[in-house]
C-alpha cells in the first residue's frame, strides 16, 4: 500500500524510520520517539515467569476460540435471524448461498451494437431504436439485426452481437436500412453472455459460514436474495478500567483521555464481533471490578478489559480473576509492547481478554489474543502471516527478550517501521498498514519478516 506516502506524506515522514533522530517534542522535558517511559522502564524485573512465547499465545487463543465455536454451535440454530441485505454485513452465512435464478437470467448483449441473426448482411429490424437493458425483445428472424445496448436481453434467434465500431448501417432505397460488418461477420456467440453461464438456479454459490462481505451482499442480490440468514456475531462486553480516564475534552491535570474505548468499539465489527453496549467504565476498586466482570460474563461471550493487568497499586485484575475462580490460559506474553496481556476462561464459559492499559500494548493484545480467538470462534482458519522485507534496520532491543511488534508502513520496497512505537503512543499506528514482527535481536535492512496487516488500512 503506497497511498499513505502521497496522501499523508508529511505526517508519515515525521513518523518514519526508527533509525532517524527524533524531533524534540515542543515544551516537553519527557523523552519521546521510541523512548517511551513505559517501554524503557525495564519490566523484565517483575515480568511474569509464566509469560509464553508470542506464537504460542496466538495458538492458545485460537484453541480457545475453537472451543467457544463448538459451544456456540449447539445454540446457534435458535438464534439465526433473517436480515435484509445491508444489515447482514459482517456476519456469517447460516446456510449455503444458493442462486435463486440462472445468472445471467437470460442471454445478454455484452457490448453496444447490433444483435444479428445468422450471416450478414442483415436487414435492420424495427424503427432503429435500440433494445436497451430491461426491455423484453421480440424474436429476431434469420437475416435480421436490431440495435442493442450492453446488458439488453437478446431476442430469440440472435446468433451474435456485432459491436457498434465493427458495423456499418446504411439506408438503401430499395431495401430499407441495412447493416454489414466492417471487416468480417462476428463468430457465432460473439459478445453474447449466455444464460446460466455464471450459475444455474439452485446451484450453491458459497458455503455456510462464509463471511458476509460487500461482495457477498452484491452476489446475493444478483442471485435474487432480499435477505440472508445469519447467526449473531460473538458478543463482546468492553470494560475500561482506570479512574484517571476522561471520556471527553483535553487531558487535564493528571488525567488522560480514554483512547481504547473508541478504538476497540470501532474495531470489533472488523474482528468479527458485536459489542453488547458502549464501553463500560469501571472504577479502580476490586469489588467494582468483580461485579462488573461477573455481570459481563453473564451477558457476553467474550469480556475484554483494558488496564489493570500489571502489578501496580491499582491493578486488581489478577486478584479479581483469582477470586472468581477464572482459569488463566495465558498470563503474560513474551512480546513488546503488550507483555502483561492475558487470556482467561471465566467459570460459566465466557472468555476474558485482559488488554494492557498502554494503548499500543492493548492493540498488540488485540492482535495476539483477541483476533485469533474471534477468528477461530467464527470458523476462520489461521493463515500463515505474510512476509515482506524490512526497508530499514531494526536494532536489537538490548537486554530485553521477546518478539517485537512494530507499527510499519507497507510500501513498494517493503515494511518501513515507524518511529512512535512506544507502548503509550498511537501516533504511528494511525499511519501504519501493518505490525512488523521482529525478533528481540533485531533484523537487518532487507530481512524478510512476517507482518500482521491492519485491515482497516491507513490509505
Ligand atoms: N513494575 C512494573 N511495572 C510495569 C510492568 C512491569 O512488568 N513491572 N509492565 C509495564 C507494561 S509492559 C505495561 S503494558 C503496563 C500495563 O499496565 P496495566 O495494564 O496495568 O495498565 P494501567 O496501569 O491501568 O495503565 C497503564 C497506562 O495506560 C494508560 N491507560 C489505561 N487505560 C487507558 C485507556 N483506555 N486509554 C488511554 N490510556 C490508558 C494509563 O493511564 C497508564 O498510563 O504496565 C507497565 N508497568
Ligand atoms: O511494554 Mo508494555 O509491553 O508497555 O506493553
Amino acid at each position: 500500500m503506497t497511498a499513505p506516502r502521497t496522501r499523508t506524506a508529511d505526517a508519515l515522514d515525521v513518523a518514519l524510520a526508527l533509525a532517524n533522530p527524533a524531533p524534540r517534542p515542543p515544551r516537553s522535558p519527557e523523552p519521546q520517539a521510541g523512548h517511551d517511559p513505559a517501554a524503557s522502564a525495564d519490566p523484565e524485573a517483575s515480568a511474569s515467569a509464566a509469560a509464553v512465547p508470542w506464537d504460542e499465545a496466538r495458538r492458545i487463543a485460537a484453541d480457545a476460540g475453537r472451543d467457544a465455536a463448538r459451544h456456540a454451535e449447539a445454540e446457534a440454530e435458535d438464534e439465526v435471524e433473517e436480515l435484509p441485505l445491508p444489515g447482514a454485513l459482517g456476519r456469517r452465512l447460516a446456510a449455503p448461498l444458493e442462486a435463486l435464478s440462472d445468472l445471467p437470467a437470460f442471454d445478454t448483449a455484452a457490448m453496444d451494437g447490433w444483435a444479428v441473426a445468422g450471416p450478414g448482411p442483415w436487414r435492420l429490424a424495427g424503427s432503429g431504436a435500440a433494445l436497451t437493458a430491461g426491455r423484453a425483445p421480440r424474436p429476431l428472424p434469420d437475416g435480421r439485426a436490431v440495435a442493442v445496448a450492453t446488458g439488453a436481453r437478446l431476442p430469440a434467434g440472435a446468433t451474435a452481437v456485432l459491436r457498434s465500431e465493427e458495423g456499418i448501417a446504411e439506408d438503401t432505397a430499395e431495401d430499407g436500412a441495412r447493416l454489414r460488418a466492417r471487416h468480417r461477420d462476428p463468430d457465432h456467440g460473439r459478445d453474447i453472455r449466455l444464460r446460466g453461464s455464471e450459475c444455474r438456479a439452485g446451484e450453491q454459490l458459497l458455503p455456510a459460514g462464509t463471511r458476509i462481505t460487500p461482495a457477498v451482499l452484491g452476489l446475493a442480490a444478483s442471485a435474487g436474495h432480499d435477505a440472508l440468514a445469519a447467526p449473531p456475531l460473538p458478543s463482546v462486553a468492553l470494560l475500561v478500567l482506570g479512574d484517571e480516564l476522561l471520556v471527553k475534552g483535553r487531558p487535564t491535570g493528571a488525567r488522560v483521555r480514554d483512547a481504547l474505548g473508541p478504538l476497540l468499539t470501532a474495531w470489533l465489527p472488523e474482528l468479527g464481533a458485536e459489542a453488547i453496549a458502549a464501553p463500560r467504565r469501571v472504577k479502580d476498586d476490586p469489588e467494582a471490578l468483580r461485579e462488573a466482570l461477573a455481570g459481563a460474563a453473564e451477558e457476553a461471550e467474550v469480556v475484554v478489559t483494558t488496564g489493570g493487568t500489571a502489578a501496580g497499586p491499582r491493578d486488581f485484575l489478577h486478584a479479581v480473576l483469582a477470586d472468581l475462580d477464572a482459569e488463566l490460559l495465558v498470563d503474560g506474553v513474551d512480546v513488546r509492547p503488550g507483555h502483561p496481556m492475558l487470556l482467561a476462561r471465566l467459570p460459566h464459559g465466557a472468555h476474558l481478554v485482559g488488554l494492557p492499559g498502554n494503548p499500543l500494548a492493548a492493540v498488540a493484545g488485540v492482535l495476539t489474543l483477541l483476533a485469533p480467538l474471534l477468528a477461530a470462534r467464527n470458523g476462520t482458519d489461521a493463515r500463515p502471516d505474510p512476509e515482506a522485507p524490512l526497508v530499514a534496520e531494526v536494532p536489537g532491543s538490548g537486554s530485553r527478550t521477546g518478539t517485537r511488534l512494530l507499527p510499519a508502513a507497507l510500501g513498494p520496497h517493503g515494511l518501513e517501521p515507524l518511529r512512535y512505537h512506544g507502548s503509550a503512543q498511537l501516533r504511528s499506528l494511525a499511519l501504519a498498514d501493518a505490525f512488523a514482527v521482529v525478533p528481540a535481536a533485531g533484523a537487518p535492512a532487507g530481512a524478510a519478516v512476517p507482518h500482521l496487516p491492519l485491515r482497516w488500512g491507513a490509505a
